[in-house]
């Protein structure tokens, strides 16, 4: 029998009311033998280094992978979105990636509204599909490309267009190529199948359309040229002379940075214009990279760059990207229902939250912690601060980022005396490691620790408890590995291969303060225990019993 749900949470036995709750997220921050490619271990961070020293107690490991959060399986690394959905919700909903596999393996996506609605331009008009070109798993996969692309062909789409987004983050930098040959390859059988199809356009994902929270539009407006108008500065035949050539003329250019590019035919016209009537889907299921030009393809009143004029298109998700705003209004496959988060019984027990980040993370914090929610639940109990990011300065040469800019913050947030709860992303891990430059990331780990210092000593000071995790590994490991040896794997020249992805490692999960009652620490029967169980064990510092659905506390008492 269902329960009837209950918003008001009862009180916790030992943690009173009323006590002051820093909750810090280590973007990127994960557990990995302290060897030289470790740049966590490799960077001085004292404060990080001292807490460690009280282990088991109040300081452990959390899975931050895989099944964990709710990813298809252990061999999936953790990204934000799903960090941040688990830490936030307090329980494990299945995410994108498997929902993707499930509506194709059983061909439900094909039955669904979404897909009759561009299913209609099949016979007449082109299907383009707009993505990122890689088997990261975090926002797209591959194979589900593969088997989306099929499964149109076979059901009358005549003419497929590819606009590709190369990828160089989640999986190895230079793996581009082989992505291409695979999709290529798949090109053979559809064109077979009686359907045209082909690359129409490119670009590396962090230089075109994949942008977040609005850090840089021009990134958008330089994918909507290439995908929409077939306009680029460079134009090639295939892809894979795309790839060359763009290579041979900048040697040190990554896949995620690569500038748009279009496909021409022999007569020197772009291969795949979006044109009026056309079908486009944006095939990533993760949503953060994905907002922005969903909002250029799907609403109609849009400011935010010059779109030119605008085909009348059949524009759909691979999920809806936002549904509070309903974004996209078509979409194959319905997302993930996140709802009862830590933020909304926060708010319905009368805790006052504050959360904060910078621009490149401060969904992840907000809308993804909330369950990927819009706005706030009360904007009398809640104050979101967003401290803008640079622009235009490769992570690496800036490796600080804003760290420090919002730990200030998170400080005085703190000795305001104004909030009960504060919250922050710290970046740098995450988005300097994803550069794959280690001296630049030993800088950020660094940068770091000085930012985590600085709240610990506000939640000294007003006699607080803090909870310090992170949402999965990044900058713990730089190097591919060998899965059996653990040692790094040699390139030609004999130099480490560069990891610029995620990892499967756990992540620390650190509790203190004054205000923790004597005799709190961590249980030691949850040794599997992942970023779902973080909730319920902060709502216990608040004062509160968690909810009964929620993944269990980390903690218990014990008197001494
Ligand atoms: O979007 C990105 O930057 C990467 O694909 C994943 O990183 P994130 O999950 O930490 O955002
Ligand atoms: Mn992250
Ligand atoms: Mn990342």
């Amino acid at each position: 029998m269902e329960r009837p749900h209950r918003w008001r949470l009862r009180h916790h036995p030992v943690c009173r009311r009323g006590k002051k709750v820093m909750i810090i997220i280590l973007d990127g921050w994960g557990e990995q033998i302290p060897d030289d490619f470790n740049s966590i271990n490799v960077a001085p961070t004292p404060t990080m280094d001292a807490l460690k020293k009280t282990a088991p107690d109040r300081w452990r490991l959390v899975r931050a992978h895989g099944l964990s959060v709710g990813l298809p399986s252990d061999e999936d690394m953790g990204n934000s979105e799903v960090g941040h959905n688990a830490l936030g919700a307090g329980r494990i909903f299945t995410q994108g990636a498997g929902l993707v596999d499930q509506a194709l393996a059983t061909g439900k996506l094909y039955e669904g509204a979404g897909f009759k609605y561009i299913s209609s331009a099949f016979a007449q008009n082109t299907l383009h599909l707009m993505g990122l070109l890689s088997d990261g798993g975090v926002h797209s996969r591959l194979d589900q490309l593969l088997l989306l692309m099929k499964g149109c062909a076979e059901r009358g789409a005549k003419r497929i267009r590819v606009h590709i987004l190369l990828d160089g983050r989640d999986v190895a930098p230079g793996s581009a190529p082989k992505y291409i040959d695979i999709l290529e390859k798949e090109f053979v059988d559809i064109r077979n199948m009686g359907c045209d199809a082909c690359i129409a356009s490119g670009g590396g994902r962090m230089a075109v359309t994949m942008d977040r929270y609005e850090n840089d539009w021009g990134v958008v407006k330089i994918g909507w040229d290439a995908q929409v108008r077939g306009e680029a500065p460079h134009k090639f035949a295939t892809a894979m002379e795309a790839l060359k050539n763009l290579k041979e003329a900048n040697p040190k250019l990554d896949d995620q940075y690569f500038p748009p590019f279009v496909i021409v035919g022999p007569d020197g016209n772009a291969e795949g214009p979006i044109l009026d009537n056309d079908a486009v889907v944006s095939f990533n299921f993760r949503a953060d990279r994905m907002v922005m030009a969903a909002k250029a393809f799907d609403l109609e009143e849009f400011d935010k760059f010059d779109r030119g004029v605008m085909p009348k298109i059949k524009y759909a998700g691979m999920l809806q990207y936002d549904a509070d705003i309903e974004l996209p209004k078509h979409y194959l496959v319905t997302p993930p229902l996140i709802e009862k988060t830590s933020g909304e019984y926060l708010v319905h027990n009368y805790v006052k939250s504050w959360a904060c980040s910078e621009t490149v993370k401060f969904g992840h914090v907000t809308f993804v912690w909330n369950g990927n929610r819009s706005g706030m639940f009360s904007s009398s109990l809640e104050k979101y601060v967003e401290i803008p990011s640079n622009k235009g300065i490769p992570f690496n040469d800036n490796p600080e980022m804003k760290a420090i800019a919002i730990a200030e913050k998170a400080r005085d947030a703190l000795l305001s005396g104004k909030f009960d709860h504060v919250r922050v992303n710290i970046a740098n891990g995450d988005m300097v490691g994803h550069t794959g430059d280690f001296k630049a990331t030993i800088s950020a780990c660094e940068a770091v620790d000085r930012a985590v210092k600085i709240m610990l000593d506000a939640v000294e000071e007003v006699k607080g408890i803090f909870l310090i995790t992170a949402d999965h590994g990044n900058a713990e490991d730089m190097v591919k590995r060998n899965a059996k040896t653990g040692e790094p794997i040699l390139n030609s020249a004999g130099e480490p291969e560069v990891l610029t992805s995620h990892t499967c490692n756990p992540v620390p999960c650190i509790i203190g303060g004054p205000g923790l009652p004597k005799g709190v620490k961590f249980r030691t029967d949850l040794p599997n225990a992942g970023l779902a169980n973080v909730a319920a064990t902060f709502i216990n510092f608040h004062g509160f019993e968690a909810p009964w659905d929620y993944e269990p506390t980390l903690i218990e008492y014990k008197e001494d």
